[in-house]
């Protein structure tokens, strides 16, 4: 597969890096206006990074655009004329759609919506994507793409800007939670590194307890909950905190702004 990246920053990266780690490309561009931080990418022979989009979008077949929304119209117009039937458009972009794309490209293209997050570098994303009508062709090639690096879900696309808070800025929090983890385990007497190490794998294995078995996250809280025991008295605690009740007003506060940039 011949894959382009255009607009290699965090998200652009991250790709890239799921991509090599995966195997998952024979060419890849990857762009940027000031490539001097990410020549080292051409170590790896198949790289090539330059700063025209016009020459990555010539000799590529699948487009994943990550440049932030406001510069993503102009990368558009730029390149539209070298477009062809072949080309699969990936866009990663923020609250951009699926309509605004077509006005721009025209409808008679493949394209895609994905929303992957950070971790798709260490081939560990959830990422969620849609298409247009022509797009659904080639949404299997996508979702074959993805699936390289980590978990896919085809979602409708009134979806997207919820899954860019739960998947994408999902990331910061989980990221939050485990620093929070430490910062606990560190008063009670772990050094800083032997407390990160405890709180990230505890995690992950919460999670894998979840992916493996399929059951609820109750089910495996009760498994750990001894009568008067100390998990519930630290979870209860918590709880009257306001846990729960705090993620889910950020996830809200999150969704409320997602969908203030998309009107601007
Ligand atoms: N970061 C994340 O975790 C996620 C981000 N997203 C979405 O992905 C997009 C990118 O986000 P993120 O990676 O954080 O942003 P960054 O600002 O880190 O990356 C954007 C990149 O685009 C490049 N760029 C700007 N103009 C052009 C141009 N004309 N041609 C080619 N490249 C260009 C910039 O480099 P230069 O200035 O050198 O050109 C920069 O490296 C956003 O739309 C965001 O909403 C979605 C999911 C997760
Ligand atoms: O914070 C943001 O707005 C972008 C979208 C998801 C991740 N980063």
């Amino acid at each position: 597969m011949k894959i382009a990246i255009i607009g290699a920053g965090n998200l652009g990266l991250s790709i890239a890096k799921g991509i090599l780690h995966s195997n998952g490309a024979t060419t890849m561009y990857l762009t940027k206006r000031n490539t001097s931080q990410i020549k080292e990418f051409e170590k790896y022979g198949n790289v090539i990074v330059t700063s025209d989009n016009r020459q990555a979008v010539e000799k590529s077949d699948i487009l994943i655009f990550a440049v932030q929304p406001g510069h993503f119209a102009k990368i558009l117009t730029e390149v539209k004329d070298l477009l062809t039937e072949n080309h699969v458009l990936i866009s990663t972009i923020t609250g951009f759609g699926i309509s605004k794309i077509e006005e721009i490209v025209g409808a008679d293209h493949y394209i895609i919506r994905s929303m992957p997050n950070t971790a798709i570098s260490v081939g560990n994303s959830m990422t969620c994507i849609c298409s247009n009508e022509l797009g659904a062709k080639r949404i299997d090639l996508a979702k074959a793409i993805f699936n390289r690096m980590g978990h896919t879900l085809e979602i409708p696309e009134d979806l997207m800007q919820a899954a860019t808070v739960i998947c994408a800025s999902g990331i910061a929090f989980w990221m939050r939670l485990i620093r929070a983890t430490t910062q606990g385990a560190i008063q009670l007497g772990f050094d800083a590194k032997e407390a990160q190490e405890l709180a990230m794998h505890t995690c992950n294995g919460a999670a894998s307890l979840l992916i493996d078995s399929g059951s609820h996250p109750e089910e495996e809280i009760d498994r750990v909950t001894t009568p008067k025991g100390c998990t519930i008295e630290g979870l209860n605690e918590m709880e009257h905190q306001g846990l729960s009740s705090s993620l889910i007003r950020g996830i809200v506060s999150s969704f409320e702004k997602i969908n203030q940039i998309k009107k601007q």
